[in-house]
């Protein structure tokens, strides 16, 4: 039975003018929150699990928005303009890109009867290619959304296949096809060559106005299929998601698929054993709302206490104690592919960003974290992120949310250094060996390499050519998706690529030399012997080791260069002239010099009294020598600050 839900009915226009009255579960939250909602009613054949699954930018969480509308989730007024409801961190809302996947909860009544869809959202972006498959992971459909102006990017190819491989049922939608630049007949046709599907399937809508998305919400009943699972078999939830609350510890999000999970019940991790007992269970709706239960099928949260975040391991499988069963398929953790230091401005703020560390870390699962200290920098901490742009996400909730005041060092991939009987991974250019020769006992140095794929309009395919082979880009193949020529006809470009190449500047010049017309996205592919040294940077003959740099031997002038320019330019003047050198091994790549700072020695001096002018001038000379020989160069952390943020 449902608890404290009231009906409305509402007369909706279908594109092509039909029009339908759909009964629409308000629920009174939209008044008062409902105390529990019981959830014996919803029996498999009335569930429905599924996910929207676009290239960045497509509009995955404005259809969201649209559906939570439409089945009465939430209130129309509630959302402002450009506010998603399951964008719900600061940054996703300034940026506009959905960073943690959300999940929500709707009741929609068809066919006179109220059915549960559990809506899991996924992010766009390339970085976040793993909290796509782990939201797909609770699914048994989704809906593949593509921009009727822009068509099939290299996304929506990226996710089509995992979505494929996961075995749902995929729902074909064209989206903004409101939009004057819009083509929905050009683009089913490119969706029909690139993925086989029949353009008779596609639905074109308008998530923006809601055109067509009543349609969507009947073909996710008619089309995907119900989840199967048995109320009488053991209990087994796939656990997909956590959240941390404050007050209740870690909130794990499963997908329940056989038994019944209760409040009181004592369940058991697979992976750690530890055992729990359940404090409470509801669903996302899209706040939380505690249930009576979560039945075979049924997507939603759990609370039992547990304290840290990693006794919530992503693709676990929970089971009542006493009652084991065998652990659901999992996958593949979450892998760091670029690491950075992060320091406090303020050495003495290092416990304090610590804390916050780890407590932003609670919430995003990818990172990983590991104490980290430099001579220059003091106290900091080494971080591991999916990508650049989750690690520029990660800054800006520290600065956001925590009020940190940071610097963060260059990105850097994880290398690999073979040995004779072991491999040695490294994440910091401070850990490589200073010469890869017989003293190190490196038999070979290798880097990470990603298949990359670049959709681009024929006009700037030279020009993406030039950037992949600037870029050491290997295998180089490409085929036309589409016919047609000039911007209309576009090529798929593939390539294997280092992964050192696209975290640096790939991506600014990729959209700026297509005239942000190319998309792009990249796999991994292991890792490639390389030719790669350490460059440090020496201020007055001693090197910062917070500086240190691994580069490929093809781009140590220009990067040598680039740095100690910038260098000059950031370090304040000293009494002394000091030589900036980016050495790679004992060979200097590159020098400026920085002038010193010359206070006026003779200003008291009056008249004409040349030779006491030389001679106060000379032994100013001296003192600034003494000083150089004995002297260290102080890199200011403010100095660091404009280093670090001149690159972006
Ligand atoms: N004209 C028009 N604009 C739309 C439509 N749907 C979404 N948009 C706009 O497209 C932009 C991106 O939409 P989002 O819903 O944030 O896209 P997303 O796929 O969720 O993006 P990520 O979360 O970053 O992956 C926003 O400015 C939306 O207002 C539509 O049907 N028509």
């Amino acid at each position: 039975m449902l608890l404290l839900w009231s009906r409305a009915y509402f007369r909706i226009r279908c594109p092509g003018g039909r029009s339908a009255t759909l009964k629409c579960f308000s629920t009174s939250s939209q008044r008062r929150a409902p105390k529990s909602i019981a959830m014996e009613d919803f029996t498999c054949d009335l569930i429905r699990n599924f996910s929207i699954i676009a290239h960045i930018d497509h509009g995955k969480s404005t259809l969201a928005d649209r559906l939570l509308e439409l089945t009465g989730t939430i209130k129309k007024k509630e959302i402002g303009k450009n506010e998603q409801v399951l964008d719900k961190l600061k940054v996703e809302r300034e940026r506009g890109i959905t960073v943690k996947a959300q999940t929500a909860s709707m009741i929609h009544t068809f066919g006179g009867k109220p059915h549960v869809l559990n809506l899991i959202d996924t992010p766009g972006h390339v970085d976040f290619a793993w909290e796509v498959s782990r939201s797909l992971a609770a699914c048994q459909g989704a809906l593949l959304l593509v921009d009727a102006s822009q068509g099939v990017q290299a996304q929506t190819i990226s996710v089509f296949h995992i979505a494929q491989e996961r075995g749902l049922k995929i729902i074909p939608v064209l989206n903004k096809i409101d939009l004057p630049a819009a083509q929905p007949e050009r683009i089913a046709a490119q969706m029909q060559s690139t993925f086989g599907t029949d353009p008779d399937d596609i639905i074109c809508i308008s998530a923006k106005t809601g055109k067509g998305v009543e349609e969507v919400l009947q073909a996710i009943i008619d089309r995907i299929p119900p989840p199967n699972g048995m109320t009488t078999a053991p209990l087994k939830a796939f656990l997909f998601d956590s959240l941390y609350d404050r007050y209740r510890g870690v909130i794990s999000l499963v997908a329940v698929q056989d038994g019944i999970l209760k409040k009181g019940d004592r369940i058991a991790s697979c992976h750690t054993n530890k055992k729990y007992e359940v404090q409470e269970v509801g669903i996302m709706h899209p706040e939380e709302i505690p249930t009576n239960g979560l039945y075979p099928g049924q997507v939603g949260y759990v609370a039992c206490n547990m304290k840290e975040s990693s006794e919530a391991h992503i693709g676990d499988t929970l089971h009542r104690v006493g009652a084991a069963v065998d652990p659901m398929p999992g996958f593949k953790p979450a892998q760091a592919m670029v690491y950075a230091g992060i320091f406090p401005v303020d050495t003495s703020d290092f416990p304090k960003l610590e804390e916050s560390i780890k407590r932003l870390a609670l919430t995003d699962r990818s990172v990983t974290v590991q104490r980290e200290s430099s001579t220059a920098l003091g106290q900091g901490c080494r971080l591991g992120f999916l990508g650049t742009l989750h690690m520029d996400v990660f800054r800006q909730r520290l600065e956001d949310e925590h009020d940190a005041n940071i610097i963060v060092t260059a990105p850097t991939v994880p290398y690999k250094l073979v040995y004779k009987n072991k491999d040695v991974y490294i994440s910091n250019p401070t850990e490589f060996p200073d010469a890869i020769d017989v003293s190190s006992k490196v038999l070979e140095v290798q880097e990470p390499v990603v298949k990359a794929s670049i959709i681009v309009p024929e006009d700037y395919f030279g020009d993406m050519m030039d950037l992949c082979f600037t870029h050491r880009a290997e295998d180089l193949e490409h085929r036309y998706l589409d016919a047609g020529t000039g911007t209309s006809a576009r090529i798929m470009l593939n390539c294997v690529i280092p992964l050192s190449e696209i975290v640096t500047d790939f991506f600014d010049q990729l959209k700026s030399r297509s005239s942000g017309f190319a998309s792009f996205d990249y796999e991994e592919a292991g890792y490639k012997a390389s030719d790669l040294s350490k460059m440090v940077f020496l201020l007055n003959g001693k090197p910062v080791d917070a500086l240190a740099l691994i580069v490929h031997r093809s781009h140590e002038d220009s990067i040598g260069k680039e740095w100690v320019k910038k260098l000059v330019k950031v370090i304040p003047r000293q009494m002394f002239e000091v030589p900036i050198q980016a050495a790679v091994g004992k060979k200097i790549i590159a020098r400026e010099t920085l002038k010193a700072y010359r206070a006026d020695v003779t200003a008291g001096l009056y008249g004409g009294h040349v030779e006491r002018k030389m001679k106060v001038l000379e032994r100013q000379k001296e003192g600034k020598a003494r000083m150089k020989r004995m002297g260290s160069v102080n890199l200011p952390q403010e100095a660091f600050f404009d280093l670090m943020s001149s690159k972006k």
